[in-house]
């Protein structure tokens, strides 16, 4: 059996009293590709500092290609690359100097990547040589995207990569993630609130909610195999529908319950008398999940 990228078992996670991850419980299988999606506030960065280490756990146990997150060794954690939410770097330097930095701490960089995507995503000669401080935010998340590919990481975690991009930038980064990342067979997971770009990637989606990994699946079969299904109460009731991700009860007495469904399933609902069936987009599927 192939060892997992990302191994979590039994992880609980509480800030003052108040519980952020309650017992997850995730694997995350070399090349797989998973966007993570969560309300603000549901514990989307803390899972991906705990699963990184850089955030002790109350409970349970995180290993990261088969070792424990607590005692990575060097030549695991040159495999792994990082942009956290809030820019890390170290602003005192220009970003050829935090590059040259960071080329001395990993023992495989590739210059001519890093080289080119310096040069396709803005950092001209004068870019390159002004004090990070002195860049905007998106030019330091580009920088930090730049910093976080240019060992090759086997695994890529990105924690809202997007968030201060403008629209050209996060086609671009979204280009770059699709054509070369994902194509070189990279592990990635990345938070976002853009659901419209994970449209653009083939991607697993998870939703957190309450702590933990509510719903994971590929994006396309979520969308394929997901139905809004509306009647009153007693159509309703004779449906036996199982397992409803969310419903909802309108004012004039009528039910809807999303909930996932066999190609069987939706021709038999079709077929129903009295009952309305509805695909779904991501954004309600996000509304209904994390409601
Ligand atoms: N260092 C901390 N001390 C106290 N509470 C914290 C700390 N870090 C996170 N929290 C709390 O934990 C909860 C989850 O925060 P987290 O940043 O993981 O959420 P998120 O899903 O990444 O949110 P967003 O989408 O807004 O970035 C929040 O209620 C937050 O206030």
């Amino acid at each position: 059996m192939t060892t997992p990228v990302v191994t979590m078992k039994a992880v609980d996670k509480a800030f003052g009293g108040r519980p952020v991850l309650a017992n997850v419980n995730w694997q995350v299988a070399p090349g797989q590709v998973i966007g993570l999606l969560g309300r603000n506030g549901a514990g989307k960065s803390t899972l991906i500092e705990c699963m990184l280490g850089l955030r002790e756990t109350d409970r349970g146990t995180v290993a990261l290609f088969g070792e424990p997150v607590a005692r990575l060794s060097e030549a695991a954690r040159a495999r792994i690359g990082y942009v956290p939410q809030r820019s890390d770097l170290f602003e005192w330097l220009t970003p050829d100097q935090l590059l040259a930095y960071f080329k001395t701490l990993y023992p495989r960089w590739n210059d001519a990547r890093v080289a080119s995507l310096l040069a396709r995503w803005g950092f001209d000669a004068a870019a390159r040589r002004q004090k990070i401080a002195t860049l905007s935010g998106g030019q330091q998340q580009r920088l930090s995207i730049i910093r976080a590919l240019a060992h090759e990481p086997e695994l890529l975690v990105l924690d809202e990569p997007v968030a201060s991009l403008d629209p050209m930038g996060r086609r671009e980064f979204l280009r770059e993630l699709v054509g070369d990342v994902i194509g070189r067979g990279t592990t990635v997971l990345f938070s976002t609130h853009i659901l419209s770009d994970l449209e653009r990637v083939a991607v697993d989606v998870a939703f957190m909610k309450e702590g933990r990994i509510a719903l994971q699946a590929p994006l396309d079969e979520l969308m394929e195999g997901t139905r809004r299904v509306t009647g009153n109460a007693a159509t309703m009731a004779a449906l036996g529908l199982q397992s409803a991700l969310g419903q909802v009860r309108h004012d004039n007495g009528f039910f809807s319950i999303v909930t996932r469904v066999t190609p069987h399933d939706a021709e038999r609902l079709e077929a129903a008398p009295g009952v309305r069936v509805e695909a779904v987009s991501l954004e309600d599927l996000f509304e209904e999940v994390t409601r």
